[in-house]
């Protein structure tokens, strides 16, 4: 269901997604690939394989200026349909096409941990194709939207979790994105960091571009999109406005 009038342009359309995990079960084992490699070496009989399907036959729109919540239980596929719609994990069938460059900003996102977060910036925004001019130009901003400080300077190894991820936050958000896919980034922000956040995600929609935000903290939801899908089991429940869909979720997470 789109909440777009009908003058929108369309950036993501997942038509009838299926992703499917496969993973190998051991005999008592988990399906690791060191117990695969013990039983090679006892010459078991091969492994069963398998498969986890983690999106169930999804479909929806979302449009230029859309922010879309996507919410549910632990492992319902939400992060999984943020992967899928990255390009980075093949549909068992289905499709997601998308208009523009998709980037997934995760709480996992590769950063380098024996490099200050200074040449960590620098890094970041040359894989997001900035030249070197744009980023001296932006630098002074990202280290500042970040809050990281005299930080700044020292290995990323020195950070906590919610450091690094408001680092990541502020080198993703300095460039505009046709497509951002943020995964619960937020969540380790403390209160002040996920104001801030919360402001530049409304800026980068406000831009004309999509976000899609992961998130367990509703009010954020309700805070920073106009839009929700709400997953269950891998199934698509509910797609409408964030207050809709989130009225819905509450009311039946409260059973
Ligand atoms: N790499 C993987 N290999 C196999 N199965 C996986 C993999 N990643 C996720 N899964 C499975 O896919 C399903 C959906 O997982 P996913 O991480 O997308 O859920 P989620 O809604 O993001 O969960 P959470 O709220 O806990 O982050 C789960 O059953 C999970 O066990």
């Amino acid at each position: 269901m789109a909440v777009a009038d009908s003058e929108a342009e369309p950036t993501v359309v997942a038509d009838h997604l299926d992703i499917i995990y496969k993973v190998i079960a051991g005999q008592g084992g988990k399906g690791t690939a060191a117990t695969a490699f013990r039983r090679i070496l006892k010459r078991q009989d091969r492994p069963t394989i398998r498969e986890v399907h983690a999106v169930k036959d999804v479909s929806f729109i979302a449009y230029k200026g859309d922010a879309i919540g996507v919410i549910g239980r632990n492992g319902s596929g939400k992060s999984t349909l943020l992967r899928a719609i990255a390009g980075l994990l093949p549909p068992a069938s289905g499709v997601v096409y998308t208009g523009g460059q998709p980037s997934l900003l995760g709480v996992n996102a590769a950063m380098m941990n024996d490099l200050t977060g200074d040449r960590n910036v620098v890094l970041g925004c040359l894989a997001m194709g900035m030249s070197a001019a744009e980023i001296q130009q932006r630098y002074d901003d990202i280290v500042e939207f970040s809050g990281i400080g005299e930080f700044i300077d020292l290995p990323m190894s020195t950070y906590s979790s919610g450091m690094a991820a408001r680092l990541k936050f502020a080198i993703a958000s300095a460039k505009m994105h046709d497509i951002l896919l943020v995964d619960e980034a937020l969540a380790t922000g403390d209160a002040e960091f996920r104001v801030r956040s919360e402001r530049k995600i409304r800026d980068l929609r406000d831009q004309a571009g999509t976000v899609f935000l992961v998130s367990h903290s509703l009010d954020v939801v309700l805070d920073t999109c106009n839009r929700a899908l709400w997953l269950d089991g891998g199934v698509l429940r509910l797609d409408g406005t964030a207050e809709e869909v989130v009225a819905a979720y509450t009311k039946f997470a409260r059973g």
